[in-house]
């Protein structure tokens, strides 16, 4: 493969690993692992609450550090790197966003259900009027095929996304299904087409190579697997094997395994890994965010969290309906009951 591929890397932590710290990332924190990524060249380093902008609140998990102060201090450190902002509409707004940008953040990647990219409109053109670079981020996309994502994906290149992301919030595609949705969304559209993984079923790597190959060239990793869930595509594996396969991404290699090593390994509360829970959201397709609040209910109410996630599943229980982890806790906890 041809090293010409302008592939970007988009760095998810500091934002995606907020779900697996239960939102709990400090100034310091946030400080140091952007200074090194800006060292280490990392093009895009994406700064929020876990479930973007505004996301800080009881449904969602409340943060340690007002998210403003995060992104200000990643802002003041990365003079190369590009801050990145989430933000779903519906929980974050176009205020969130304003100050965003008038901190400096420059990139905003609007989020959406799959099948919902049509309230993304205000958001992205908002951003662009702000002079930012907009992204169009299609979550849990393994829940329709490519006909549909590539409707979604038009949707949000319409409104002047400058990438459309094919976003496997579950962890649940496998490396044939996302080569063929890439192909789909590449044939169709003209703006970037960008792949994020999580790395429930072990796949997240195969999925994203596979993305590359038809075409992605806007991709998401997450250092040492930080990430909800069992994690994202790990970032430093990511530039190692793109390197070897001739595929540039101008990240450095020794300073990207470094930064995994000496400073993000020794803030997880344990090492991210594909256990039966994070196994399970990929098998039953289930949000990756949706771990930590699975956790919290199987302890409160006495039930196997699988049982609760393949229940999720079973429902298509998405992003915005987190209440209904504990209503069917609940409601299991109920049944054995009576069972017994
Ligand atoms: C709000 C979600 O955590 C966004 C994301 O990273 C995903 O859907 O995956
Ligand atoms: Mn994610």
């Amino acid at each position: 493969m041809s090293n010409q591929l302008d592939i970007k890397l988009t760095e998810v932590a500091l934002r995606d690993g907020s779900h697996a710290i239960s939102h709990q990332y400090t100034v310091e924190q946030v400080t140091n692992i952007t200074k090194a990524l800006n060292e280490a060249r990392v093009p895009y380093i994406e700064v929020t609450h876990g479930d973007g902008l505004g996301g800080s609140s009881l449904q969602y998990g409340r943060s340690l550090t007002d998210e403003l102060k995060l992104i200000e201090a990643a802002v003041s450190v990365a003079d190369f790197s590009k801050i990145a902002v989430l933000l779903l509409p519906g929980i974050g707004t176009i205020e969130n966003l304003k100050e965003a940008a008038n901190l400096g953040a420059k990139m905003a990647r609007v989020a959406t259900h799959v099948t919902e990219a049509d309230v993304s409109k205000q958001h992205i053109e908002t951003a662009k009027e702000l002079g930012m670079e907009t992204v169009g981020f299609l979550m849990m996309s393994h829940m329709v095929g490519s006909e549909k994502l590539v409707e979604q994906a038009k949707l949000m290149e319409s409104y002047g996304a400058d990438t459309v992301y094919m976003v496997d919030s579950a962890g649940a595609l496998l490396p044939h299904e996302v080569r063929e949705r890439t192909r789909a969304l590449k044939q169709e559209l003209s703006c970037h087409v960008g792949f994020h993984g999580h790395n429930n079923l072990s796949v997240a790597m195969g999925n994203t190579l596979a993305a590359i190959e038809e075409g992605a060239t806007r991709i998401d990793g997450s250092i040492r697997c930080l990430g909800a869930g069992a994690g994202n595509t790990q970032t430093e594996v990511l530039v190692a094997v793109l390197e070897k396969m001739g595929i540039e991404t101008g990240v450095d290699v020794y300073k990207i395994m470094d930064i995994a090593e000496d400073i993000v390994a020794p803030i997880l509360p344990k090492p991210q890994e594909i256990d039966r829970d994070s196994l399970t959201m990929g098998y039953a397709g289930v949000y990756s965010s949706f771990l930590l609040h699975a956790n919290r209910a199987s302890k409160k109410f006495g039930v196997d969290s699988r049982d609760i996630l393949m229940e999720l599943g079973r429902r298509e229980i998405v992003g915005g309906q987190e209440d209904m982890i504990i209503d069917v806790a609940a409601e299991l906890a109920g049944k054995e009951k009576t069972a017994t």
